[in-house]
């Protein structure tokens, strides 16, 4: 094998060194953010420059091919790992999973299998022809599986190596826009470089400086990643905190289009993050948040796949008064929502019982001290009520009135006992109906009733009594007693003339109303004040 060592294949050397160096240095920095594709990027050029600076010493045609065949394991796999180091600043790592590499390296497989049977079908090169530029170079041409396989899918990784850094431009926060765009101006070196050689516009027909163009690119990239550190960490930690975030972020241009969201904001949103992207808001609620919500938060209800409340943030992002597009924090608060109105729930479930407890209370309550034939109260009542009124001296006066129906035992035996249940219902009912809030009105026994009249003296006391008896003794028809007229004796006592204490003046009304009795019946008796010897009928 005979070489040339020509300018031309010293600068492909260049290239490679330059490259290899540039892998080393990646090597040194594995720790950095995106040294891993650096790294194997620089090794493939590497390979591609050693193999170029091989292709254009050897002399021999049949040894120029094989070191381009060796040369192709760098060109075709260089632009696949450029994506990839482009994807990194775009922390797209679902293009690193093991099936997704597997793809993306196919073609390049493929490619590299035809360029070393090349020779039984010429699918890669068709022809070799000495240039005419001399300079140990070569012409090839090129077969279709050279245009599909590696021109165009080497273009097309290029292309989305170059995308991926324009998205990376877009989503860097502006202090690190400069690197972006380095980064970009370095993406364009080696189609530069590349476009020369497939156009023939290279200065030497066959020489192709893409691997130099490449190898330069590496050595800005490497300048990127581990001179400015800080300018490549930063960013990364940035959009990974965005993306770790439980909140969804969503970044919206003025005219309210998804321009970048967090997986958050699309897991909230139940929609893949991406399908978000260039899209409106994609629900209504959320989109009329986007008119109200400039001023306050404000919580939206989403009912897709699952009921979800949101509370939503919006932040205007501006430049001076330039309104450049605003952006939209979704906090998740269903579970903070229904928590609270299954709390709300209990407590009220809890009040209604306590509500029902009270009024069974207060109904048990009743019946304890009412009587339940006539509804007045019992003489326990009068005995807890206006006993304890008594002893305590919230009273100044009063009078108490011991009232028993006359002849009662006649009632029911002439015409039953049902009867007899009615006049004691309306005798109630009459005195109720004749005293106020205040006074207290008790059955105390079979026909017997005290009613304790609070502030009410001795004259006051007899009139009222005296009017009660009245209606008692004229029984209108709508009563539908079958009687016209009834009596009852009463006892009157007063407080505390008479006595201070509950027993003392119910002892001094029977006395008086045993007066009354023996008086004839149908009568109230005032019970004898401390100077009489007797009773005395009040009227
Ligand atoms: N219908 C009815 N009668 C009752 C009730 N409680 C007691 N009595 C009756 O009331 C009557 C009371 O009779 P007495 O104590 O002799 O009294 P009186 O017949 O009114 O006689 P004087 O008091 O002397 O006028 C008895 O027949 C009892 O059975 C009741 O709840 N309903």
């Amino acid at each position: 094998m005979s070489f040339l060592f020509t300018p031309l294949a010293a600068l492909a050397g260049t290239a490679g060194l330059l490259a290899a160096g540039t892998c080393l240095l990646s090597l040194h920095n594995s720790r950095q953010p995106g040294s891993r594709w650096l790294t194997w990027l620089m090794a493939a050029v590497a390979l591609w420059g050693f193999g170029a600076a091989m292709e254009l010493s050897v002399q021999d045609v049949a040894a120029k091919v094989v070191w381009s065949k060796f040369e192709y394991l760098g060109t075709l796999t260089t632009p696949v790992l450029f994506m990839l180091l482009a994807a990194d600043y775009n922390r797209l790592e679902r293009l690193f999973r093991r099936r997704t590499l597997a793809l993306l390296f196919a073609p390049p497989t493929v490619c590299f299998l035809l360029a070393l049977t090349n020779a039984w079908h010429g699918l890669i090169w068709t022809s070799f022809t000495p240039s005419p530029a001399g300079h140990n170079l070569l012409i090839y041409g090129h077969g279709p599986a050279f245009w599909l396989g590696v021109v165009g899918y080497s273009h097309l990784a290029c292309l989305v190596a170059g995308l991926f850094l324009l998205r990376a431009l877009h989503i860097f926060p502006r202090q690190y826009r400069g690197q972006a765009w380095l980064l970009l101006a370095a993406a364009l070196l080696p189609w530069a470089g590349n476009f020369l050689y497939l156009s023939g516009l290279s200065p030497l027909a066959g020489l192709d400086l893409t691997p130099l163009c490449f190898a330069l690119t590496g050595v800005v990239l490497a300048l990127d990643l581990f001179y400015f550190k800080l300018l490549c960490l930063v960013p990364i930690a940035r959009a990974k905190a965005l993306e770790a975030m439980g909140d969804g972020v969503l970044v919206l241009d003025p005219q309210g289009l998804v321009v970048d969201a967090n997986p958050a904001a699309g897991q909230l949103l139940g929609q893949p993050t991406l399908s978000l992207i260039g899209q409106p808001l994609p629900c209504p609620a959320l989109q009329a948040a986007l008119e109200t919500a400039d001023a306050a938060p404000c919580e939206v209800v989403v009912s897709g796949t699952r009921f979800t409340v949101l509370d939503v943030r919006l932040h205007r992002l501006h430049e001076g008064d330039l309104t450049l597009g605003r952006l939209m924090v979704l906090r998740d608060i269903t579970e903070k929502r229904l928590t609270e109105a299954a709390l709300f729930e209990a407590n009220w479930a809890l009040k209604a019982r306590v509500e029902e407890v009270q009024a069974l209370q207060a109904e048990l309550h009743e019946q304890v001290v009412r009587d339940p034939l006539t509804g007045a109260f019992n003489r326990r009542h009068l005995e807890e009520t206006a006993a304890t009124r008594l002893a305590q001296g919230r009273m100044s006066a009063a009078a108490l009135v011991l009232i028993d129906i006359d002849r009662f035992k006649e009632v029911n035996d002439r015409h039953g006992h049902a009867t007899g249940d009615a006049v004691l219902q309306y005798l109630t009912a009459l005195l109720q109906d004749s005293t106020r809030t205040d006074d207290i009105v008790c059955r105390i026994g079979g026909e017997e009733f005290v009613v304790l009249l609070p502030g009410t003296h001795a004259e006051e006391a007899i009139e009222a009594v005296e009017r009660w008896r009245q209606r008692f003794s004229q029984v209108p028809p709508e009563a539908g007693l079958p009687f016209e007229a009834l009596g009852f004796s009463a006892g009157i006592t007063l407080f505390p003339l008479h006595g201070q204490h509950l027993q003392t003046l119910l002892e001094a009304a029977d006395t008086a109303l045993y007066a009354a009795k023996r008086g004839g019946c149908n009568r109230v008796c005032l019970a004898p004040l401390p100077n009489q010897s007797a009773t005395v009928p009040a009227r």
